[in-house]
């Protein structure tokens, strides 16, 4: 099973529980939206999911395999595109992606296909040659999309990753995104607190405080309108 399963973990920050016995799964293929407002524990769940820390309680399981067990495989099976950009600037987009693939133990030409080949996906390709500063803010954030597919993930996790674009291309990650789910059969969780990035066919998880309030497929949460549902379940915060 190439998926995510999230089951029934607990975490808290002090005495603040952020997570409070959470559980969902997304099937290989499926895009996932995890909506919450601010501080509805989304970036803790990420910091758990990518093993930056280990939750009090409970289990997650990345393409079948336990992260707590098996932390190796399942950490190899994942790709994350984190909130705060992570890019050397100085650098170009192809030698960024190079050296990602290296930490991944990918070096010389089947390094440079992995990464001409995700460029490609994204739409960069005619890019691969520029410094990364001479990017705008949706492209560095296609040219982090990209990077994260070099090792050949199967689950990709993404931290509101459209923060700080225009509507253009905000529209056109969410678009490669979808198509990433849809035609190539990655899993992807896509944190959230903007309900226009969300399609009625795709799984949705609405988290609020550190609970799961919804889960299911978008449309049969929101029905013609999932902001008021979302506001009515989140109580307008
Ligand atoms: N490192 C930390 N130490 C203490 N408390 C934290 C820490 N990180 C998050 N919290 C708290 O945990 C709760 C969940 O926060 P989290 O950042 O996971 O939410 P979020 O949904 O990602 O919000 P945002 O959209 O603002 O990033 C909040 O109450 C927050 O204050």
């Amino acid at each position: 099973m190439d998926g995510l399963a999230v089951e029934a973990i607990t975490h808290d920050w002090g005495a603040r529980r952020a997570l409070d016995a959470v559980s969902f799964s997304v099937a290989r293929g499926q895009f996932c939206a995890l909506l919450g407002p601010n501080g509805a524990g989304k970036s803790t769940l990420y910091g758990l999911l990518t093993r930056l820390f280990t939750p009090r309680a409970g289990a997650i399981v990345i393409a079948g395999h336990d992260l707590a067990r098996n932390p190796r495989a399942a950490l190899a099976r994942i790709g994350v595109v984190f909130q705060q950009p992570t890019i050397d600037l100085d650098l170009t987009v192809r030698r960024n992606l190079l050296y990602f693939a290296a930490l991944h133990g990918l070096f010389g030409r089947q390094a440079e296909a992995r990464v001409a080949a995700a460029l490609e996906r994204l739409g960069m390709a005619d890019r691969a040659g520029e410094k990364a500063a001479a990017l705008n803010g949706g492209h560095r954030r296609r040219m982090e999309i990209a990077r994260a597919l070099v090792h050949g993930p199967s689950v990709l996790l993404l931290d509101e990753p459209t923060v700080g674009l225009d509507a253009a291309a905000r529209a056109a990650i969410v678009d490669h995104v979808h198509r990433l789910a849809a035609e190539d059969g990655l899993t992807v969780l896509w944190a959230t607190h903007l309900v226009d990035e969300v399609r009625p066919r795709d799984r949705l998880v609405v988290l609020h405080r550190g609970r799961v309030l919804a889960a299911g497929e978008a449309g049969d949460i929101g029905g013609a309108d999932l902001t008021g549902r979302f506001l009515a379940l989140t109580g307008g915060a």
